[in-house]
């Protein structure tokens, strides 16, 4: 089922059980569903099968980065397993990417590719840290410049940065952006944030979602107000 909301739900949970439980409440005509690292690690391929057959479209987010053969096959072995979404990071380069999505064009896979540019968990100074003196903001414009020459179908950055890479790679080019936090919740790791209807007034086309809903004393209660705070 496809849904027509900006709404991604990430499903960061350490057991298949955990993630359909909340999978189970939630509903693939008003969300989508994101698989990350640690639930794939824990249950594989059968938490996307999972969620298939329960009629949502995922998002398998495990930022692939290596050398070009490497990623090329790893991109295709997700896309085979019918994902709606996937992502590499930018930083692996020009020819990672092509060969990315050279691999889905060969064999007419149709899944959106995307590339992350600078982690939202990241400020000025960790930037800094690993030889980047550019500031977030320039490193992501730079990335998602490189992503859309690739041939990427968008990209993975914050709402911060939304506006700028409407006017740099139109409003076609995916914005996909986590780092998404109502007025009232922590940032936890995160460092580049905005609320969810700031986000989309900055032109995030795509909304990532973790903790303030799957952490909240009342998961369902903090989507239906994330829902209504989009809808008004
Ligand atoms: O690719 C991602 O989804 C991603 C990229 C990024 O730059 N920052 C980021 O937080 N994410 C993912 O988005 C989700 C955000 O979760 P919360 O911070 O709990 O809302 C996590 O699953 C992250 O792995």
């Amino acid at each position: 089922m496809s849904s027509a909301s900006p709404l991604i739900i990430a499903l960061d949970y350490p057991s298949l059980d955990a993630a359909l439980c909340m999978a189970d409440q939630l509903d693939p005509a008003r969300c989508r569903v994101k698989v990350g690292k640690e639930l794939y690690t824990r249950s594989g391929p059968d938490v996307l099968e999972a969620l298939h057959g329960r009629g949502f479209e995922v998002f398998l987010d495990l930022k692939f980065h290596d050398i070009p053969n490497t990623v090329a096959g790893a991109v295709q072995a997700a896309a085979e397993q019918g994902v709606w979404m996937v992502n590499v990071h930018a930083s692996g380069g020009r020819r990672m990417m092509e060969a990315a999505r050279e691999r889905l064009d060969r064999h007419a896979l149709s899944t959106q590719l995307i590339a992350v540019t600078v982690l939202t968990s990241m400020s000025a100074e960790d930037l800094a840290e690993v030889g980047v003196a550019v500031s977030p903001a320039e490193q992501v414009a730079r990335l998602a410049a490189l992503a859309q020459q690739s041939g990427m179908d968008g990209v993975v950055c914050s709402a911060q940065e939304a506006t700028a890479l409407r006017d740099l790679c139109g409003e076609d080019f995916l914005k996909v952006t986590p780092g998404i936090r109502p007025a009232s919740a922590a940032a936890d790791d995160q460092r580049r944030v905005l609320t969810p209807s700031a986000a989309m007034a900055a032109g995030s086309t795509h909304l990532v979602v973790g903790r303030p809903v799957t952490q909240a004393e009342d998961p369902m209660s903090a989507l239906a107000a994330l829902e209504s705070e989009l809808a008004g």
